[in-house]
């Protein structure tokens, strides 16, 4: 295959015998972000390995040198990055990744000139009204069209001074894990609360707060819902990024529907990754996982059975376990994730139309899904909303189902350009794919 096959709609594979298969996966979208952001906040320079190349950590890497990083990437794939100089006005393009639009502004205010922040038509829909009160409520100016969303500008004057601030993190974590990034650089560093009807993704707060603690920095939980980091330097040197579990998510869910057994290799003994999850509810589903020093094995019979599930603290799980749910046989009910609405696309109308229209039973609840089993499910075009996790989630189906044709496969180059090869790989087709963006 070449890079123009991927301008039609992708032919899902179907699964046509038991998998027996062992995948490397690309670094953690999430960790890849949280590390150069703090790569560019340092006091001396960083080695990153390991870390995901993929449209979200490319526009991360660009928005870092806007703001005066110098990011090189080896031969090896080593990255290293010189912290940023925050002397120049700057345009960041936030696409449509979360991680961009709600980790950079919060740093760009140590910039003392305006900083421009705008992204994909679909990121003008996500939720940012917290990013930009968050800065007012630090004494930063910022222009915006009283939407509550991108585009923006941040007219920073060099320092903030830091303090407290109460803020409404329901629609995301990433507001909570924006502001702690950044807080070890206010003058008096930051204490953050969050007031809200939920608190989304709390295994994300655990990972920034873990990140910070790997670099130095003063950060500790001081109640159900608040945080406190000191000012103080923030240590460089070497990181390792550990695979993206989320991003294993389709690879596993893969052994469960064609039958037989997927290893990932390097599966983290222990991690903050919400991904690492996937072991108890896939078990719960019917799969049987073992750890081995090779990695995390799943093998699968075919069989799946429907959960009822709060997948408030991993969101991101949702497709897979909704994909999963339109094959099992017995009715899913997934809840806590009403904030999956201002994903990439609206998530819940998202999956719960792809999957009725295959002719499965899917309905959307105030915070979540419900779906059935069905034994009408029938070939069809799975729309993408250009989310990532839409297309993964149709090609799980797609294994099962004949004639599964995916809209578009390039979104899947958000945190995975190389999701089409590698699954062709996991099944044994014999088809080679190119990394999406290698066009
Ligand atoms: O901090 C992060 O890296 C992320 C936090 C979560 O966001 P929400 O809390 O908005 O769901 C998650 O869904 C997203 O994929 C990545
Ligand atoms: C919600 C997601 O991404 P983002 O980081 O853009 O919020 C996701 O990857 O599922």
């Amino acid at each position: 295959m070449t890079a123009s096959h991927y301008s039609q709609p992708w032919p899902a594979p179907l699964a046509t015998g038991q998998l027996n298969a062992t995948l490397g996966l690309p670094g953690s979208k999430s960790l890849t972000n949280r590390e150069l952001v703090l790569s560019a906040l340092a006091d001396e320079p960083s080695v990153l390995t390991g870390l995901l190349m993929s449209r979200d950590s490319l526009l991360m890497i660009d928005a870092l040198k806007a703001l005066g990083a110098e990011i090189s990437i080896a031969a090896d794939g080593k990255v290293r990055v010189t912290p940023a100089t925050f002397d120049r006005s700057a345009n960041i393009d936030c696409g449509l990744a979360g991680t961009v639009m709600r980790f950079v502004p919060p740093i760009s205010v140590l910039s003392n000139q305006d900083v421009h922040f705008d992204g994909d038509a679909a990121a003008r829909r996500r939720p940012m009204k917290t990013t930009i009160d968050s800065l007012r409520a630090l004494g930063v100016s910022v222009t915006d069209a009283d939407l509550g969303a991108l585009p923006f500008t941040v007219h920073g004057t060099g320092s903030v001074p830091g303090g407290e601030i109460t803020i409404d993190a329901s629609s995301s974590s990433q507001f909570v894990s924006g502001l702690l990034l950044a807080a070890a650089r206010y003058e008096t560093g930051l204490i953050v609360r969050h007031e809200g009807e939920h608190l989304p993704s709390m295994p994300h707060i655990e990972m920034t707060i873990d990140c910070l603690a790997k670099r130095s920095v003063k950060v500790t939980r001081i109640g159900d819902s608040a945080w406190q980091v000191l000012p103080g330097p923030i240590s460089g040197g070497n990181f390792a990024i550990e695979p993206d579990l989320s991003n294993a998510g389709p690879f596993l869910a893969a052994a469960m529907v064609a039958g037989g057994s997927v290893t990932i290799e390097h599966w983290p003994e222990s991690t903050t990754q919400v991904g690492d999850e996937f072991d108890g509810i896939l078990q719960q589903m019917g799969a049987t996982i073992a750890r081995s020093a090779q990695g995390l094995t799943i093998t699968g019979t075919g069989e799946i059975h429907g959960i009822d599930i709060d997948l408030s603290i991993g969101g991101e799980l949702t497709p897979v376990i909704a994909a999963l749910a339109a094959l099992a046989d017995s009715p899913t009910v997934i809840r806590g994730v009403a904030h999956l609405r201002g994903h990439e696309t609206d998530r819940l109308a998202a999956l719960a139309t792809e999957i009725n229209r295959i002719g499965g039973i899917a309905r959307e609840t105030s915070d979540g899904l419900e779906i059935d089993p069905s034994e009408n499910l029938h070939g069809a075009l799975w729309r993408t909303y250009e989310d990532h996790r839409m297309a993964t989630a149709g090609a799980i189906i797609g294994l099962r189902v004949p004639g599964i044709e995916i809209e578009d496969v390039r979104v899947t180059s958000k945190t995975m350009p190389s999701f089409p090869g590698l699954w062709h790989s996991m099944l044994g087709t014999g088809e080679i794919w190119p990394e999406i963006g290698a066009q």
